[in-house]
């Protein structure tokens, strides 16, 4: 079965909750009016925790073509952890996707590859996609060694995660000096990485599930540059940051393919 792209905005930490409501409501009317169509692309939702309650009530009671998720989820069940937030709140709350090990949560929370992994598995035993992100920094991308790297952080993520959970699993390539800098991977540059992702997924598990896993990019994405990206057989999707707030240009992206590459 052909995969499914996906376009998923990582709102990061913006927009309260009426905000919220406000731009997943004209998101949804522009999507509507552009005719568009979940089968070709999933559109992915992804505000902060608060936001969560008042995005399901909406996309729920007006049963807008919308799917969210969160940002992050506690390596823990439950208990004593003050202002974490588990993988059974989020699934009660009815997200579909987590992202885990962003660069930025690595960076300002001192993440590693351990607990991302640890995080990806409490996603999944609540039934939640994890999008485990990855990708070098700037020194790593000029050392000529982001390929071997961002091989070792695929493989420790999906440690001790079975065949069958994998292929919920879905990878994103972030490499960390495209993060919200306007410098944005070359499509060949994606390719490069995205090909490396799915290599290990498929010598950690077999091809079957390289083939069903969707390997995302993300850095700066935009309107303007989505299609080339798109372009590229072992990219399945983007992770949208700053372009998502904005719904004009996140609704060109979910209809990449009616841009010109
Ligand atoms: O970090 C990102 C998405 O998770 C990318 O952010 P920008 O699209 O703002 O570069």
């Amino acid at each position: 079965m052909p995969r499914t792209p996906l376009m998923a905005g990582n709102w990061k930490m913006n927009l309260n909750h009426v905000e919220a409501v406000g731009l997943v409501q004209k998101l949804a009317w522009t999507l509507e009016d552009k005719k568009y169509d979940p089968a070709r692309c999933e559109v992915v939702v992804l505000p902060p925790f608060t936001d969560l309650r008042s995005v399901q009530t909406l996309i729920d009671g007006d049963r807008l073509k919308l799917v969210y998720g969160a940002q992050d989820v506690s390596a823990n069940d439950a208990g004593q952890y003050t202002g974490e937030i588990s993988a059974a709140m989020l699934a009660k709350l009815g997200c579909r996707y987590v992202t885990v090990g962003h660069s930025e949560r690595r960076f300002y929370h001192h993440e590693d590859d351990a607990l991302v992994n640890i995080k990806a598995r409490k996603a999944i035993a609540a039934g939640i996609a994890p999008i485990i992100c990855v990708g070098e920094g700037r020194d790593v991308r000029q050392s000529g060694d982001h390929v071997a790297y961002v091989e070792a952080q695929v493989h420790a993520a999906l440690a001790d995660i079975t065949a069958e959970q994998a292929a919920s699993v879905v990878i994103a390539y972030e490499p960390v000096w495209a993060i919200g800098t306007g410098e944005v991977a070359s499509p060949e540059n994606a390719q490069e990485v995205c090909s490396a992702v799915r290599g290990v997924v498929a010598e950690l598990y077999s091809d079957a599930v390289a083939d069903t896993v969707r390997v995302l990019y993300g850095g700066s994405v935009k309107a303007d540059n989505v299609a080339a990206t798109m372009a590229q057989p072992d990219v399945d999707g983007c992770l949208v940051g700053g372009s998502s707030l904005k719904v004009d240009e996140f609704s060109a992206i979910a209809r990449f393919y009616d841009l010109p590459a």
